[in-house]
């Protein structure tokens, strides 16, 4: 049965997301990473020790350094797909730095938002924004889509010390990781809810989110130790009438990686320490992986394995997937040499292609009963045939040759 309209909204390039209709074909298509930089102001802790802000955005594309002169083979100027300065709110961000690659979703494109940078440079900050309004059009999206039916499952986890941890079903203990054949590293036995509509994926975002690993370090009282991600997976399929058998169905990760960060300036010690340095190492190898993506030459080995975070990420990282990278950085002179590790990463980052292409699956119940529809037409025919003169039956196969 057709459903009820909901009550007529202007439907607005932004609110609909662009239609396929799944049974065309599924071409892949070729795309560099979508990256982005965002400056945060300055923090209280840098405004009191009156630290210089030495970066500065020059248009929409491009970030400057302003500083004291430093080493002669540092660049002073470097260019993304969009730069974001201290005044930036998060809408702007997710608008220009995210969403396109969001909605893809929708259309059976799996697409992954992740934000990078030092600890205490707005990561957390800007992911929950970016999420929360991705969440927003997504229900727009529903909303304004009646013919076709969506179904939008969560799950959720955090590495934390190379484990990896369910959010949604605390105290499980630490997962394994499987090499599905078809669906790439999957994490085994991790929780997946359904969620009824967009006030309950609120809520169980927000339960993820209170059950990852924070601790205070001298540079952030809320710093996250583990890499969080939030997957959705966004189904949809015509309504029953059409008879249709496709489905589009794609996953939208939202990834709030942890902060590199310096022991001698983080005064970590015991937990935060050792928290400290798998961060670190497991954010070495994203940066080996994104290296070696972005060379021009890229057939060589790719270190996916070498940390969880990389091959939960593999297919984000050069693969099916649209993929956004937002960098966060402070502006400030003390941690120039971070930002510019953050603005090295990006430069990589923005070499690498993905090959993202529409997914689609058959539901079993809907195959069936096109397959039982598509006999009795047979049979129906059939009869018709038995019954039929020779010249009758020319004409009706000359019919069905044509349909
Ligand atoms: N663009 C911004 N505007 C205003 N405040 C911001 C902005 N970005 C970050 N902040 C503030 O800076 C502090 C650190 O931000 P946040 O916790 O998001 O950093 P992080 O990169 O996630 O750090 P960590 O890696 O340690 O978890 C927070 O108090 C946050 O509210």
């Amino acid at each position: 049965m057709a459903a009820s309209r909901p009550p007529s909204t202007p439907m607005s390039k932004i609110e609909r997301a662009p239609t396929l209709t799944p049974g065309g074909t599924s071409k892949s298509k070729e795309e560099k990473i979508f990256v982005t930089v965002r400056v945060r102001p300055l923090s209280k802790k840098e405004l009191a020790m009156k630290d210089q802000v030495v970066w500065e955005c020059a248009d929409s594309q491009t970030i400057l350094y302003k500083g004291p002169p430093q080493d002669r083979a540092a660049p002073t100027s470097y260019t993304f797909d969009k730069v974001f300065g201290q005044s930036c709110q998060t809408d702007l961000v997710y608008e220009d730095g995210a969403k396109d690659v969001a909605m893809s979703a929708l259309t059976g494109i799996n697409a992954t938002i992740f934000a990078y940078g030092q600890t205490s440079s707005g990561k957390t900050f800007t992911m929950r924004g970016v999420t929360e309004s991705a969440v927003s059009d997504l229900y727009k999206h529903i909303q304004n889509t009646p013919e076709r039916e969506f179904t939008i499952k969560i799950s959720a986890m955090e590495i934390y010390n190379e484990d990896v941890k369910d959010l949604l079903k605390p105290g499980s203990g630490s997962l394994r990781l499987l090499d599905d054949p078809e669906k790439g590293p999957i994490v085994d036995k991790l929780d997946e809810q359904v969620a009824k509509d967009k006030e309950h994926l609120r809520h169980l975002i927000g339960i993820c989110e209170e059950q990852r690993q924070v601790g205070e370090t001298a540079l952030n009282d809320a710093s996250s130790r583990s890499h969080q991600i939030i997957k959705l997976t966004v189904e949809s399929k015509l309504r029953e009438v059409s008879g249709c058998v496709k489905s589009f169905v794609a996953s939208l990760n939202f990834v709030d990686l942890a902060g590199s960060e310096r022991a001698a300036q983080t005064q970590a010690i015991g937990a935060r320490l050792k928290e400290g340095s798998h961060i670190n190492r497991s954010l070495l190898t994203l940066t080996k992986v994104i290296r070696k993506l972005s060379s021009e030459k890229r057939s060589g080995h790719i270190p996916y394995r070498d940390s969880k975070l990389t091959r939960i990420l593999q297919l984000s990282l050069g693969g099916n997937a649209r993929t956004a990278i937002i960098c966060t950085m402070s502006p400030a002179l003390t941690y120039v040499e971070q930002s510019r590790n953050t603005l090295f990463f990006a430069t990589c980052a923005k070499e690498v292609t993905n090959t993202a292409k529409v997914n689609m699956v058959i539901s079993d119940k809907q195959l069936v009963k096109q397959l039982q529809m598509e006999v009795a037409r047979l049979q129906a025919g059939q009869r018709t045939a038995d019954h039929a003169s020779p010249s009758e039956i020319l004409i009706m196969e000359k019919d069905s040759k044509i349909k």
